[in-house]
């Protein structure tokens, strides 16, 4: 019988001999190799953190003691040994298994969301609750990556957790020195110092044993060595200079902060990790276990992945790691492939990435132009503040970040960037429904969280072609940030315009002499409103479909459109409060233009994991839907302008 078979809550783990825990990790392993390929998933991030998990679990007694995975993609294994095997086979389902911690599946789950760097904040405020009450006993433990460690708000967690000596937190750096990408910047180096001190110094050890116990030869080569490793220190402090000194005898950044640093550790020799955890346990106030991890550990296409380890997959074969389902064209590669050529002939054109260079298509442009590339970390704020400084220098920056992760820098957008009129493009990739990635992943929140921002200016591109036209239109603003929202996956075919009214797109003319519907597409939704339109006319009712391209400003001819047609529809892949179609709404009334809208979109809330179309079809935002909607809202319109037919508002919202 397989030991995991065995495993249904940590306390199972706790009767385990070492080498049954070795046996353990390896069929662990196999179950996330099986499973993920067969789901998609975070195959490497957790195949990076199995002993981790299995130490964790063995010396700390969650749910009393508190567990929290920062980001969270990292919690397959937790999630394993806290008795949801069984259910992996629904991971990123609808109705399955989440792909983070969720406090629906468990007790042993708490932060929700995948946001990075936020679980020591979350620590700080536990370690906060437990002292009030009193439960000196309650252990709070985050495990947080060296690339979420990179974000600005585990600094400021960090800076208050070590104000407490006596409210003790355990913080597991899961350092494998990558975030998707090699992790970047000053404190990537300082952790990789902190790593090589312990392979040196381990070297040293072994050297000193293995050579101390060859008789006289040997020892003298021990001396030999020993002398070398002190040469090469004092070469480094020579070379380095004082200042680097540390570099080669590195005192940590934790430590410099007042909290008790513990490591390096072998992150996946579960001896070395149950000890190191238990002095932290012990330690009585705050203390940093420094893990050393190997992402994608134990399964070699994650292994010899060189672009991330096989970070985030589709589905895949068990036996190559190869995908199942080739992408074709994505939104993110029709964008990196543009902005290359972009940059070829605007020296003005760098580009920032938040630590994901590939997922965002920006790899091309990266290996073409190196010194105008930047990966700033998980550090969104940074990206789109350090923008505004080289936008005010002459540079025209173009920062590509997940819709869902702008979130986060909306401070920056509105004053660093809007305030001071700077020219600078947000590619918001991931943007509308994406589905699978839980609801902290959707990128729902853009179109209505910008509409606030001053001056900015929104297009949401419809096809790669529309992609190339618009990117090329907001590298040119120079005096108002721009904004590119695409959403996740394959670009569809090309939609070709009917013709143009203005700045809008005429995707489908109604036929004349009848009481039409204006259908007002967004983006990527122009597909389903065509479709939409077609029903509508096999159903009597004609429909015109525009895309106004550009969605923020408006276009000035919307109103005028909507004032020749009986209703207007808006549909848009994100928030129908405060979107694009609240924004046609104030429009219209604003002009004096008092045609009935309808606006469609996804209603407040955060949907769950589904796929991307199942969400959409929740929302009633696939094209029979949207064809119902617009029949039945043509009818409730035409009754109320028949004599004596019920009276209705000048616009009226779903
Ligand atoms: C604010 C934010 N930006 C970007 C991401 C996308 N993202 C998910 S995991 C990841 C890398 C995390 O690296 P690390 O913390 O080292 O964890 P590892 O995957 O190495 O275990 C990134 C950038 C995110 N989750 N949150
Ligand atoms: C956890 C995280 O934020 C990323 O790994 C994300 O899940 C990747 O999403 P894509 O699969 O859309 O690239
Ligand atoms: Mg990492």
């Amino acid at each position: 019988m397989s030991l995991l078979a065995r495993i249904d809550q940590p306390a199972d783990l706790r009767g385990l001999s070492h080498p049954e825990l070795v046996r353990l990790a390896g069929e662990i392993r196999d179950f996330l190799i099986r499973h993920v390929a067969a789901t998609g998933g975070h195959l490497g991030p957790n195949l990076g953190v199995v002993e981790l998990t299995l130490a964790l679990h063995r010396v700390f007694d969650s749910p009393r003691d508190r567990l929290l995975w920062d980001v969270g993609h990292q919690a397959y294994v937790h999630k394993i040994v806290t008795g949801r095997a069984g259910e992996f086979t629904g991971l990123r389902q609808r109705g399955g298994l989440s792909g983070y911690p969720s406090r629906e599946e468990s007790a042993h789950d708490h932060i929700e969301h995948s946001h990075a760097s936020a679980a020591l904040s979350y620590a700080d405020g536990m370690a906060k609750a437990a002292q009030f009450a009193g439960e000196a006993d309650r252990h709070i433990v985050a495990v947080v990556g060296d690339g979420a460690l990179t974000g600005g708000l585990a600094w400021e967690a960090l800076n208050n957790i070590a104000e407490a000596p006596g409210r003790p937190v355990v913080i597991v750096v899961n350092d494998n020195g990558r975030s998707y990408a090699p992790t970047v910047g000053g404190l990537a180096r300082h952790l990789a110092a902190l790593r090589a001190h312990a392979g040196y110094e381990r070297l040293a050890g072994w050297g000193k044993q293995a050579l101390g116990g060859a008789g006289t030869p040997g020892r003298a080569l021990h001396r030999t060595l020993h002398a070398a490793k002190e040469g090469i220190k004092e070469g480094l402090r020579a070379g380095l200079g004082e200042d680097h000194a540390e570099a080669v005898t590195p005192h940590s950044l934790f430590g410099a902060l007042g909290l008790q640093y513990i490591g390096p550790v072998d992150g996946h020799d579960i001896t070395a990790l149950e000890a190191a955890l238990e002095r932290a346990k012990a330690h009585g106030a705050p203390a940093v276990v420094h893990c050393i991890t190997r992402k994608g550990l134990g399964y070699a296409p994650a292994e010899q992945d060189e672009e991330d380890h096989l970070h985030g997959i589709g589905t895949i074969d068990p036996r190559t790691g190869r995908p199942l389902r080739p992408a074709g064209l994505t939104w993110s590669a029709a964008f990196g492939r543009e902005l290359v050529e972009l940059a070829d002939t605007h020296p003005e054109v760098v580009a920032i990435t938040a630590a994901m260079p590939g997922s965002v298509g920006l790899n091309d442009f990266a290996a073409r132009y190196p010194a105008r590339f930047f990966d700033v970390g998980i550090a969104e704020q940074h990206a789109v503040a350090s923008a505004a400084g080289m936008a005010m220098a002459g540079l025209h920056p173009v920062i590509a970040l997940y819709g869902t992760f702008l979130n986060r820098a909306l401070d920056q957008v509105l004053m660093d960037l809007a305030l001071h009129r700077l020219g600078a493009t947000l590619v918001l990739d991931r943007s509308g429904v994406t589905g699978d990635d839980g609801p902290s992943h959707n990128g729902l929140w853009d179109l209505a969280m910008l509409q606030a921002v001053p001056g900015l200016r929104i297009a949401a591109p419809r096809d790669a072609r529309t992609l190339r036209e618009q990117l090329r239109q907001a590298v040119s603003v120079t005096d108002a940030p721009t904004v590119l929202r695409y959403p996740r996956g394959a670009v569809g075919p090309e939609i070709p315009a009917a013709g143009r009214a203005g700045a809008v797109d005429v995707l489908r003319e109604a036929a004349p002499g009848t009481d039409p519907v204006l259908l007002i597409a967004v983006g990527t939704t122009a597909a389903v409103a065509l479709e939409a339109a077609g029903l509508c006319a096999g159903r009597g009712v004609e429909v015109t479909v525009v895309d106004p391209r550009w969605v923020k400003p408006l276009p000035g001819e919307l109103p005028a459109l909507a004032a020749g047609h009986a209703l207007v529809v808006t549909v848009e892949d994100g928030l129908r409060t405060g979107g694009v179609g609240t924004a046609v709404v104030q429009a219209l009334q604003e002009a004096g233009v008092r045609t009935p809208v309808r606006v469609l979109g996804v209603a407040d809330g955060f949907p769950r994991q589904a796929t991307r179309a199942e969400i959409l079809t929740e929302a009633g935002l696939t094209a029979r839907a949207v064809a119902d909607t617009v029949i039945q809202a043509a009818a409730q319109v035409a009754a109320a302008a028949s004599p004596g037919g019920p009276r209705t508002a000048s616009g009226f919202e779903r």
